[in-house]
């Protein structure tokens, strides 16, 4: 399913060259990826989501190697097949809810079913938040929101920046179980980055950078 090889990536006018390890995932193997701020965690799931290119390497989903599409290929694709969870919440912020998640899937060319993002929602707990605009929501739900926005057009692949850093640790179980459960229902991988050494439990596959 998802496989990357000799990956190295390098910032303009910075002289490190980042070296990552190989990865190699089944369908609905979940991976961890940990290491200390700095290391390149971001990098590398950019480097995956293909928001980056890389100095050399592939990238490939489902055979596809990410790293060779053109920008609008590469746009289309990516709406389609992964879902990224960012640090930093990336909802619409004037939009309602259900717009935000009407939004993503006319973005995925996928089909708006109001009974599938309604009962993604409940999943969430955000049903009866589902008119509320964006600013309205607290930190928990706009989290949360940021999880269906991530997964309601059924990507093959999650991607998940530092999701849990900031959260106690019964938030910190709830997201991970949210993440894993959308990702068993789609059957996708979900790869999750962070230095929260807690989430090491929930993963089969471990890469320290
Ligand atoms: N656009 C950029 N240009 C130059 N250097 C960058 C750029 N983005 C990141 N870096 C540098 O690359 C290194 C790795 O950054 P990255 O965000 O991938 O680390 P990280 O492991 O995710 O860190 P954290 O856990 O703190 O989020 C850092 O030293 C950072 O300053």
């Amino acid at each position: 399913m998802l496989q990357s090889s000799n990956l190295t990536f390098q910032y303009k006018k910075t002289e490190h060259l980042f070296r990552f390890p190989n990865i190699d995932l089944k369908k609905q193997e979940h991976l961890v990826i940990l290491g200390k701020s700095g290391i390149g965690k971001t990098t590398l799931l950019h480097l995956l989501a293909g928001i980056l290119k890389p100095s050399t390497g592939t990238v490939s989903l489902n055979s596809q190697d990410i790293t060779v599409l053109r920008e609008s290929s590469l746009d289309r694709f990516r709406g389609k097949n992964i879902g990224l969870v960012f640090q930093k919440k990336h909802a619409i912020q004037t939009l309602n809810v259900l717009d935000n998640l009407k939004a993503r899937l006319y973005f995925g060319k996928k089909k708006v079913n109001l009974n599938k993002m309604e009962a993604l929602l409940a999943e969430l707990d955000l049903l009866d938040f589902k008119t509320s605009k964006v600013q309205t929501l607290s930190e928990g739900q706009l989290q949360r929101l940021g999880i269906a926005i991530a997964v309601i057009h059924e990507p093959e692949i999650i991607l998940a920046d530092e999701p849990t850093s900031s959260l106690d640790d019964a938030n910190c179980k709830m997201v991970l179980e949210l993440l894993l459960k959308q990702a068993a229902k789609t059957q996708a991988n979900l790869i999750v980055i962070t230095h929260d050494h807690r989430i090491k439990s929930y993963f089969q596959n471990t890469i320290m950078l």
